[in-house]
């Protein structure tokens, strides 16, 4: 459809003649954006509107200052000639692939993690192709730029890196007015947003405003690992202030210098939020909640979940990453999950997340809920979830797992006492899983798992060398944040980061490609069992119950494959017709990394005449300069 509205002329302002519009329209001038596109769209986004681009219409410098345009010095001979471009750049023609060397030479000159999250943030802003190829060839190497841990510390110190805008920033002061700042964002096709209010930003608490490095760097995710186009995404912080002082009183903070609004009015925002989020982009937009604080988080899951398009990342998209490494231990471990007991050191939305999912795949090992409640201890700030405890709430899902037993503050007396095969950490209090505690776990089990799910780097409830070292090797391990190869006593360990970003990109993917309404909890088994069934024989000899970061994008589109299969079996797709070849379906409406051509369709090269540049030799693609 473009290349038609591309060789046809645009006129400069939408016409309001009518008597205009038919002189116009009858010349072939297409008069206002409705012609074009059928919404109105602005006259940029008739030039780059989602993946449809009409290079014809943007012309010169444009080209290289536009980030989905840019194609840094791979433009070639007839390109820059054909945009306008020519002489605004050496003479030299480089490859995608030797960008992509000088990338990855450039990001490794940068000692300090945070220079190197600069440096990705400022290639992202100027070529968009290459920042996303970049990220999903060096998954291993740049997560934990883009993710945690340094997007936490990017979070932290976001008022003094604050450079150029990504995403949108709705306060509370534009309450009724939330739809007039959604309208604002340029894309007229977002179908996943990430939301944060920053309350609680991993494990760092309340960061307000500064949170938004992480829908950003969970969207860049989106992209890298499920390959979900980055025009459909949509970063979006909600700041209704902060109540960090330091924060409040720090004369770089960029948000809104205020203690957090609560209560009815904070509700009331929200709700506004979600009316304007389905009136700008419809009843399918997927809605992910991301670090918000507990409270918030399990109130607004239980009351959007059957509402809207929306899932809760922290809560169910840890808790299948955690289910999916329980499963792949018991190749190791030789015991089915229901042969477990569990304790969960924290119990908020991770930990309570996970706990719930934990029973779920008991029930399907078939005990009832009961049986498997009954096997999972929790401990919160307050000591042991026990019925009778007389400090601590036992609020929402707490109170099923708490325990008929005298309250217990003494995590060690604890493991002790009921002698858990796998412990699992979710409190954001680093280094709780104490030498001493470590030591117990490998007195009474074989193979004690553990779990450190904990973010950033050092909130883990204790570090991977820690846990090999004072269980003597034995432990099967993993960690929110990565901590990379690990050599106790001659043998090498590579523990898997069990961390949600094996989940989210491709549960999005399938709930996308096939229009799903509401979310359940189903969705995030069948992701889980999608991760635990990538988990090689190898991978598990080096002590990891995760496939490499390296192959996580297959792993996505596995994921992504199955839900789809699902919401076709159970009738809850909404994209019609069901498409024969799913393979094939979710990998056509993939995003392209790879460079494509910036000529118009039409293009053709002009007579010499015409010409007003000399032509350049064409430059040998592999030449030295
Ligand atoms: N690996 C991954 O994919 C993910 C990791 N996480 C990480 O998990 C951590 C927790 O996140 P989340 O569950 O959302 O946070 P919440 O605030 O919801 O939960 C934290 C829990 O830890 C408990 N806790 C805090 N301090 C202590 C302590 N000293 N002793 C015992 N319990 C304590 C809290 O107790 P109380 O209930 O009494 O307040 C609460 O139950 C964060 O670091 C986060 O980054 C989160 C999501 C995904
Ligand atoms: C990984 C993640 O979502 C968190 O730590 O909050
Ligand atoms: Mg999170």
């Amino acid at each position: 459809m473009f290349s038609s509205i591309s060789r046809t002329l645009i006129s400069n302002k939408p016409c309001r003649s009518p008597t205009l519009m038919k002189i116009y329209k009858s010349r072939g001038v297409l008069c206002t954006t409705q012609d074009i596109i059928g919404q109105e769209l602005s006259k940029r986004e008739m030039h780059i509107r989602g993946d449809i681009i009409a290079p014809s219409h943007i012309m010169g410098i444009d080209h290289l200052r536009d980030p989905r345009l840019n194609k840094g010095l791979a433009f070639t001979l007839e390109e820059r000639q054909a945009l306008g471009i020519h002489g605004l750049q050496p003479a030299r023609y480089k490859s995608q692939e030797e960008q992509l060397e000088l990338c990855r030479i450039s990001v490794l000159r940068y000692q300090e993690d945070l220079n190197k999250y600069l440096y990705l943030t400022e290639l992202h802003d100027r070529n968009e192709k290459l920042f996303f190829r970049l990220l999903s060839e060096n998954v291993e190497l740049l997560m934990p730029i883009v993710y945690t841990p340094t997007v936490g510390l990017a979070c932290q110190k976001f008022g003094l890196i604050y450079r150029r805008p990504r995403g949108l920033f709705i306060t509370i002061n534009d309450r009724g007015h939330c739809y007039d700042v959604i309208k604002n964002w340029p894309e007229s096709d977002v179908r996943a947003i990430v939301v944060t209010d920053g309350e609680r930003i991993l494990g760092l608490g309340d960061l307000g405003a500064c949170g938004m490095g992480i829908p950003v760097g969970k969207l860049a995710l989106y992209t890298a690992l499920a390959g979900i186009k980055p025009h459909l995404c949509l970063p979006i912080t909600l700041d209704v202030g902060t109540n960090n002082q330091n924060l409040l009183e720090d004369p770089l903070y960029v948000g809104l210098r205020q203690k957090r609004i609560t209560g009815a009015e904070y509700d009331e925002f929200i709700d506004e939020f979600m009316e304007a989020v389905v009136k700008r982009y419809g009843q399918n937009t997927l809605i992910q909640f991301e670090d918000f604080g507990n409270h918030n988080a399990f109130r607004f899951l239980d009351k959007f979940r059957h509402r809207y398009c929306t899932f809760n990342d922290d809560i169910q998209g840890t808790a299948s990453v955690a289910v999916a490494g329980l499963l792949a231990s018991k190749r190791l471990t030789n015991k089915k999950i229901s042969d477990h007991n569990f304790l969960f050191f924290g119990a908020g939305e991770a930990a309570i997340g996970i706990a719930d999912l934990t029973v779920k795949a008991m029930q399907q090992e078939g005990l009832t809920v009961r049986e498997a409640r009954d096997k999972i201890w929790m401990f919160d700030i307050d000591g042991l979830l026990a019925q009778d405890r007389p400090e601590g709430r036992l609020e929402g899902h707490k109170a099923f797992y708490a325990k008929n037993h005298a309250p217990e503050k003494s995590l060690i007396n604890l493991v002790q006492e009921i002698k858990p095969s796998v412990m699992i950490g979710a409190s954001a209090c680093g280094g709780a899983f104490t030498p001493e505690v470590l030591k117990a776990m490998a007195s009474f089990n074989d193979k004690p798992v553990v779990f450190a799910l904990s973010n950033p780097t050092h909130k883990a409830e204790c570090t991977a060398d820690d846990c090999y070292k004072y269980t003597e090797g034995r432990a099967i391990f993993t960690s929110g944040s990565p901590f990379g190869e690990i050599n106790y006593n001659g043998k090498i360990f590579r523990p898997g980061q069990g961390n949600n970003a094996y989940i989210f990109p491709g549960v999005a993917l399938g709930v996308l490609l096939t229009g799903i309404h509401h979310i359940s909890e189903e969705l995030f088994l069948i992701a889980a069992q999608c991760v635990a069934d990538t988990v090689t024989d190898e991978n598990l000899s080096y002590g990891s119950l995760y496939p490499p970061l390296s192959t996580i994008r297959e792993c996505s589109l596995y994921i992504a494959s199955k839900i789809c299969q699902h919401a076709y079996d159970k009738g809850i797709a909404s994209v019609y017709p069901e498409p024969v070849d799913k393979k094939a379906f979710i990998q056509g409406n993939l995003y392209n990394f790879n460079y494509e051509s910036s000529l118009p369709n039409s293009w053709s090269w002009p007579k010499a005449p015409e010409v007003k540049t000399r032509p350049l030799e064409p430059v040998t693609l592999t030449g030295k300069l």
